[in-house]
């Protein structure tokens, strides 16, 4: 039941025409993306969409102040702007970039795992599960501009683009942390770590909850450039106008075949998952792990 509600809610807003979206900004127009004028901007105030017709380029900002965390309403707005971006055929090339300074992303935010429903719990994990499907499988030449911090389920938004610019600041570490909250990254987290940095790195990595420092982190391939600070957006731009250089089918089908096989596994038992995920996370040494992560992290200001 609380599956189906999940999905019907997933679908309902997947569905609802774009202008009716209660916080939508339509075609607000602003500075380019990439320079020049033309740019057009959509999304909702978490999720912002710079779009570049000329280029067929787009730039996601995340926007949910403090920390970017990927809240349910985050996760959502996010697969709709992306599903938005995939049907118009004016673009082929999409940046996914942070507007918090310092701060990629967070990662899943840790309130929607901690005290709520059973049925809350399978939404939300559906829409995780939503959201890595349509990015690890996008036609889009999708690359991360990763402006600043980007632990777990920040890391794992990165790891399924094609390709990763880190700004080479000290405080922006990366990496699949989920040992030091004392949970565990799920099969397909693991997945794609490993088929970006091979499995022994990957293994050590998810073992020990590493965050990768830039310069680590480019030696061991969890991102695959890193530059000063004020260049990420222009680097990206640069590494996109390489990747479209290549023939959409032809790229798409090469990504599709790489992609696929990994994709499946969770399309297969994604309910299952989800009840893996309701069973691990409702745990009371799991609840108790989490509380203390969030206390802890509430106290730091103190
Ligand atoms: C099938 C499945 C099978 C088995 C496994 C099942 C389930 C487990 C899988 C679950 C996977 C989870 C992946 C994740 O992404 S978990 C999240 C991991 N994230 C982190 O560890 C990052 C935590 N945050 C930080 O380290 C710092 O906040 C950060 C470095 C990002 C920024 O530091 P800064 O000093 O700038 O800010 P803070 O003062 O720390 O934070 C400001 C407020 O934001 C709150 N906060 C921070 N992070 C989160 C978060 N992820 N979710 C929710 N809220 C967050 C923080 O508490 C502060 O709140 P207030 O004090 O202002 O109330």
């Amino acid at each position: 039941m609380a599956l189906m509600v999940g999905a019907r809610v997933l679908a309902r807003n997947l569905l609802r025409p774009w202008s009716r979206l209660p916080d939508a900004v339509p075609g607000r127009t602003g500075p380019a993306a990439g320079g020049g004028d033309g740019v057009r901007c959509f999304g909702s105030p978490r999720v912002l969409v710079e779009t570049d017709p000329a280029k067929g380029v787009a730039v996601i900002k995340l926007k949910n102040p403090p920390v970017n965390s990927l809240s349910l309403e985050v996760l959502t707005e996010f697969v709709i702007s992306l599903e938005k971006l995939e049907n118009d055929k004016t673009f082929r090339g999409v940046i996914v970039t942070s507007d918090c300074p310092g701060i990629f992303s967070a990662g899943l935010d840790l309130t929607e795992m901690c005290g709520k429903s059973q049925a809350h719990y399978a939404e939300y994990w559906r829409a995780v599960q939503e959201l890595w499907l349509r990015l690890y499988l996008s036609n889009l030449v999708v690359i991360a501009a990763i402006n600043g911090v980007s632990p777990a389920g920040g890391c794992l938004i990165s790891l399924t683009c094609d390709y990763r610019v880190l700004a080479d600041n000290p405080k922006y570490s990366i990496g699949l942390n989920e040992t030091l909250l004392g949970i565990v990254a799920p099969s397909w987290f693991k997945d794609t770590l490993v088929n970006t940095v091979g499995h022994r790195t990957a293994e050590r990595a998810l073992q020990l909850g590493l965050l990768f420092p830039p310069a680590e982190a480019l030696r061991v391939g969890i991102v695959d450039q890193v530059v000063p600070e004020d260049q990420v957006h222009s680097a990206a731009l640069s590494v996109m106008a390489r990747w479209l250089a290549i023939p959409d089918h032809a790229r798409q089908l090469t990504k599709n075949l790489m992609r696929k096989p990994t994709a499946d596994r969770l399309v297969k038992q994604r309910d299952a998952d989800i009840q893996y995920f309701l069973q691990f996370i409702s745990r009371d040494s799991i609840q108790k792990s989490l509380r203390v992560y969030l206390d802890k992290l509430r106290q730091k200001k103190g």
